[in-house]
């Protein structure tokens, strides 16, 4: 089994390709060390490295990536952003309201023909 690890976005601001060698970006709620997809990414070095420590969602989904780029995607992740950091995600839809819940009510009662103006076919 392996363990999630959870980042703030302050520790993953310093992976940035400057204040170490390592670059981790952050997409959605996941956190990718892409330091060793640098030389490979098709879309070339810097646009990792513009995004280096920072949230290239928006980024990465403009880019129209292949579902295969996703999967791919996935082999990078090293964790997730910390649930305080979760919520500033600027993609989050902000929905405190519990889920609604519909009240079943009986359907108003049925009037019969019988009990208004006799249609003579029924009763
Ligand atoms: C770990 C993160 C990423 C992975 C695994 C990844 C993977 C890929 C892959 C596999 C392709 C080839 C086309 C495809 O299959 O969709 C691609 C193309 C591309 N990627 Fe990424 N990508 C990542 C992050 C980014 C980011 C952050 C940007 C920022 C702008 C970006 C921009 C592009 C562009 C512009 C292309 C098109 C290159 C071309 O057609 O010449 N990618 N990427």
């Amino acid at each position: 089994m392996t363990e999630t690890s959870y980042f703030s976005r302050e520790e993953v601001s310093k992976n940035d390709g400057k204040n170490t060698s390592k670059i981790w970006l952050i997409i959605k709620e996941g956190v990718y060390d892409v330091t060793s997809y640098l030389e490979e990414h098709p879309g070339g070095r810097e646009l990792l490295e513009e995004h280096a420590g920072k949230d290239a969602t928006k980024a990465f989904n403009d880019n129209g990536h292949s579902s295969d780029a996703r999967k791919k995607l996935e082999s990078f992740r090293i964790g997730q952003l910390q649930a305080d950091d979760l919520k500033n995600l600027g993609s989050s839809k902000t929905s405190t309201s519990a889920p609604r819940v519909v009240e079943h009510t009986e359907p108003a009662q049925k009037k019969s023909c019988m009990s208004t103006i006799s249609c003579g076919l029924c009763g």
